[in-house]
């Protein structure tokens, strides 16, 4: 009985310690979540965590406490105040640790700022805008854009699956770009197409965060045994997983490729395996999720007048170079403020010291975060209407700085997105080339849900299917 006193007088400490003597009691939220990390470890078992952490920012304001030691942001001086200060930014939680691949750390799963900075100054080059413009990198996925429009466009008239072909098209563009010759041909092979549904379809929420909770709570040599011996491990991609491994091991590669600067640098095998895997997850169905939201919305009676817009511009300009179409442009940035394929938090922790975030001290250790799904609707002032698909938004000169600024699709800062030039290419030139030629509407036959359906740390299409018939101009 006085066993059941103790814990009860403990209990009550701890949540009077977390909502009155922390810091940050002050802040709003739910007292609930203040007390205690369940009510976030319930929204992210069930696939509610971004959804939840807006609805709390639209009742609570730009600033949001949403467990005992995690606040959430919604700002300009927060995204630059957590992702740009200091370098690159606070650095990342252990959460990260997660995408270690073959045992070896990479890039995006290194969590301070020396370990990333030297493996990012090895390949830092082959993405950035120049190099990803140059005449060998934009033919490669101008040849992919044109291989997927045809298999789209075989039936004119008839519903074809782009969930799956845009998929393909992201895949096959980023092998291209790490390890050219040797990528996949998913769009062409129906044989390798089973590596883009290996990983496309892979349902990967609870798996990953029942290891990120393992991890946190005991040591994560013990959650490898516990794997091995106890508990299935979250399945892996076997066939692409195996590709990119037999892949690091080889040196007859285009010199243009990602994989000839990390062979120059003397990685073990693994280490170079592990960056390549990270890209091709990270570069393939992010690019595919955005171009399948964005095209559904296209094809939506709803934005017949836009797809017109749109059209009518690549009529007018057809050999303007892919960056000199305003419209065009302005339709892929509005896509990936909507239907961004990372909308959720990217969490941070507070240096020593604790810091001052938008007017609140956190102290140090917090994790703080921001996500693009609330900086692209919060504030109405810079996003009127901020549900609706408005690409004529980014034309507006007035205001342009202040959207910018809460654009945050690719993240903010060192640690933003490295693949950004190279997925905005692939978005470009893969609507250029369908809606040059073709209209597109969603199919009759079309029921699968469009709604987002969040994943570990990319959204993706609940039904995972989406039927458009493509129409001859
Ligand atoms: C529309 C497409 C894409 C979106 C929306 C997107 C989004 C993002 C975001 C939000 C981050 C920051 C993550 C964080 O801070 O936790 C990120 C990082 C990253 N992205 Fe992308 N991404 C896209 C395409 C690509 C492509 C094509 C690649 C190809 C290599 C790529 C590779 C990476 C890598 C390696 C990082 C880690 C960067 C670092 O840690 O320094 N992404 N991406």
């Amino acid at each position: 009985m006085l066993a059941l006193y103790f814990l009860a007088a403990g209990i009550l400490y701890v949540v009077y310690e977390r909502l009155v003597l922390s810091p940050l009691g002050k802040i709003p939220g739910p007292s609930l979540a203040g007390a205690t990390r369940l009510v976030l470890m319930y929204h992210e078992f069930t696939g509610t965590r971004t959804q939840w952490i807006h609805e709390l920012h639209l009742r609570y304001g730009s600033v949001v406490r949403i467990a005992p030691d995690e606040v959430s942001f919604a700002s300009w001086n927060a995204v630059k105040e957590l992702y740009v200060s200091e370098g690159s930014g606070y650095e990342k939680t252990g959460f990260y640790k997660l995408f270690d691949n073959y045992s070896a750390m990479c890039m995006f799963s290194t969590i301070t700022k020396g370990p990333h900075g030297e493996r990012k100054k090895i390949f830092s080059d082959r993405y950035t805008k120049s190099y990803i413009m140059q005449p060998e990198t934009v033919s490669g996925i101008q040849d992919r854009a044109e291989e997927c429009i045809n298999i789209c466009t075989e039936n004119v008239g008839k519903a074809v699956d782009v969930y799956v072909l845009l998929h393909c098209y992201g895949l096959d563009c980023i092998t291209y770009h790490l390890f050219d010759p040797l990528g996949t041909h998913t769009l062409a092979d129906p044989a390798d197409r089973m590596k883009m549904k290996e990983i496309a379809y892979q349902d990967n929420l609870i798996d990953s965060y029942k290891e990120y909770y393992l991890t946190k709570m005991i040591p994560s040599e013990v959650v490898t045994l516990l794997y091995k011996y106890l508990v299935r491990r979250p399945a892996r991609p076997q066939r692409i997983t195996t590709q990119v491994m037999n892949t690091a091991r080889r040196s007859d590669v285009a010199s243009h490729t990602v994989l000839s600067k990390l062979l120059e640098a003397n990685l073990p095998a693994e280490s170079i395996a592990s960056e390549m895997f990270d890209h091709t997850i990270a570069g393939h169905d992010t690019t595919g999720d955005g171009l399948c939201f964005l095209m559904h919305e296209l094809s939506l009676p709803r934005s017949a007048a836009i797809q017109e817009s749109l059209q009518h511009e690549l009529a007018e300009n057809p050999s303007a170079p892919i960056d000199d179409l305003p419209y065009l442009d302005a339709v892929v940035k509005e896509g990936l403020r909507c239907f961004s394929p990372s909308p959720m938090s990217l969490p941070r922790r507070v240096p020593k010291g604790g810091r001052r975030v938008s007017d609140a001290y956190i102290p140090e250790n917090t994790i703080v975060s921001c996500q693009a799904y609330t900086l692209h609707r919060l504030d109405e002032r810079v996003f009127p209407n901020p549900d609706a698909f408005m690409p004529e938004r980014w034309l507006e000169s007035e205001g342009i700085m202040e959207r910018n600024q809460l654009f945050f699709a690719f993240g903010a800062g060192g640690r933003g997105c490295i693949g950004k030039h190279l997925a905005l290419l692939e978005m470009k030139l893969l609507l250029r080339e369908a809606y040059s030629s073709y209209r597109t509407r969603v199919a009759p036959e079309m029921s699968a849900s469009m709604e987002r359906d969040d994943q570990f740390i990319v959204s993706r299409p609940k039904g995972q299917q989406c039927l458009l018939i493509f129409e001859k101009l």
